[in-house]
């Protein structure tokens, strides 16, 4: 067994590649090396911490020879917090390494031939740090304190965060002052082994255009102190405008909302706006992370839609419909398609809201729905799924239906790729456009237009 090492085997190897989750990649003998914060054609030394079947996990231990495109990580919890992969990397490098990630899925699951110069440069997202306008973080209660943070990969270590480099700053601001106010309150996070306190998570949501930001408290069980601690938030500072409680004791489930989610102070929703469009935005509707780059993405729809005012337009996977809002004055009619309540409910106080009437909501699951429509005449459908996807049902739908155009946003290159194989039969790839929606995570959103051939 040549091939076999042991773990806390110690050896030099050079990195080859980036992999899909940010890691530094290389080979001993043939089998591949996983060293986080390692970079490609760095020489670095490394310890084997697992060994699987077909790859070894390691530490990096030193570098011996450092590559030029390495840069100081900004964030002082950087290598603990496991928020951010790329930080180690210069902002350029990144973007190219977000290209090459789609370049390599394409490569290994679309059989026809795709031409490199489809695949376009990345989008830089502007501003690349503190863009995040929505944090959903733990508490622990620890050294006699109660601490927000992270936890640290594969742990339950939580790593304390202060002052989050891509969060916005004023989410920033307002974790400190709300910890505060729990310390003064002498409110405890919650403790599973001692069962005393009660806060387990504390999301903030922040809308740009109006400065609303929206606080829920996730709970272990129903607490009074909360409920006078949001109507002073509201009270206190005019930014806060909504304050929502949720009672979820379901410690291993990884959805933060149940039906035991009630406004406790303030405003139902939050509101945003885009291209002129007013959201409404409550805690539990999907709403894109990095605001700016998501008007970017949208106004992308647009110039590759290049819609008629005739045309008769789908969008699957809608959330709260942005992307019908920002399509509907160009068409004559857009349909959305969208499965969970509360995206579809805000969608539906949008459109009440606004000046767009010709949006129809199509509330359910896209397959049923496509299947139960399909005598829409449909001339361009785009979709934004999730990580899973479009799947075979919905691809199939589409060899029969054959739509004129298909705009395919996707947060996941595999699935893509995937996507892509099957759908490369009947239609042409015009380009794919890699787009940054969350600077130096290894995350990557793209944007790919097809047109029936
Ligand atoms: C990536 S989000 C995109 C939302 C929207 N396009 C935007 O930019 O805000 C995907 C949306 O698809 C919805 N979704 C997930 N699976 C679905 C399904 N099978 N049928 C319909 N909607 C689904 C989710 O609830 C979510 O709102």
């Amino acid at each position: 067994m040549e091939n076999k090492l042991p773990i806390g085997q110690k050896l030099t190897i050079e990195v080859q590649r980036l992999g899909i989750n940010g890691e530094g990649i290389g080979y001993h003998n043939r089998k591949a090396i996983f060293v986080d914060f390692a970079l490609p054609k760095e020489e670095v030394e490394v310890e084997i911490t697992a060994d699987f079947d077909t790859y070894y996990k390691a530490n990096l231990v030193s570098i011996v020879k450092k590559s030029p495109s390495r840069v100081e990580p900004f964030c002082s919890v950087y290598h603990e917090c496991g928020g951010c992969q790329l930080q180690h990397l210069a902002y350029d490098e990144t973007l190219k390494l977000k290209r090459e990630l789609i370049i390599q899925a394409i490569r290994r699951y679309v059989k026809t031939p795709v031409s490199l110069d489809l695949i376009k440069d990345t989008i830089p997202s502007e501003p690349n740090t503190h863009y995040r306008n929505k944090a959903s973080l733990p508490l622990q209660y620890k050294y006699g304190k109660n601490v927000i943070g992270m936890y640290k990969p594969n742990s339950n270590h939580l790593v304390e965060i202060k002052d989050c480099p891509v969060q916005e700053q004023d989410i920033n601001k307002f974790y400190t002052l709300i910890l505060n106010q729990m310390e003064k309150r002498k409110m405890l996070a919650y403790n599973n082994t001692s069962k005393t306190g009660t806060v387990r998570f504390i999301i903030i949501r922040r809308a740009a255009a109006t400065n609303e930001m929206q606080v829920t408290f996730i709970l272990y069980k129903e607490d009074p102190e909360v409920v006078e601690l949001g109507k002073y938030l509201v009270e206190k500072f005019k930014e806060i405008v909504s304050v929502y409680s949720v009672i979820n004791d379901d410690l291993k489930s990884r959805e933060f909302f149940t039906k035991n989610t009630h406004l406790i102070a303030g405003k139902e929703a939050i509101n945003e706006v885009l291209n002129g469009v007013v959201f409404s935005l409550k805690p539990d509707a999907f709403f894109q992370l990095n605001t700016k780059q998501a008007d970017v993405l949208y106004n992308k729809v647009i110039e590759l839609g290049n819609f008629k005012k005739t045309d008769i337009v789908i969008d699957a996977y809608s959330g709260i419909a942005p992307i019908a809002q920002y399509i509907a004055p160009h068409v004559k009619n857009v349909y959305a398609i969208e499965s969970v309540q509360a995206s579809y409910q805000s969608a539906k106080d949008t459109i009440i809201q606004n000046v767009n009437k010709n949006i129809d909501l199509l509330k359910g699951d896209v397959v049923e729905v496509l299947n139960r429509n399909k005598n829409i005449p449909v001339d361009v459908i785009v979709f934004d799924p999730p990580r899973t996807g479009l799947g075979e049902k919905v691809t199939e739908f589409l060899l029969k239906k054959k739509p004129k155009k298909i705009i395919y946003i996707s947060c996941n290159p595999s699935t893509l790729a995937k996507d892509l194989d099957v759908l490369t039969q009947t239609y042409t790839i015009m380009s794919i456009e890699p787009l940054d929606m969350f600077p130096f995570t290894a995350h990557v959103e793209s944007i790919t237009l097809l047109s029936l051939k």
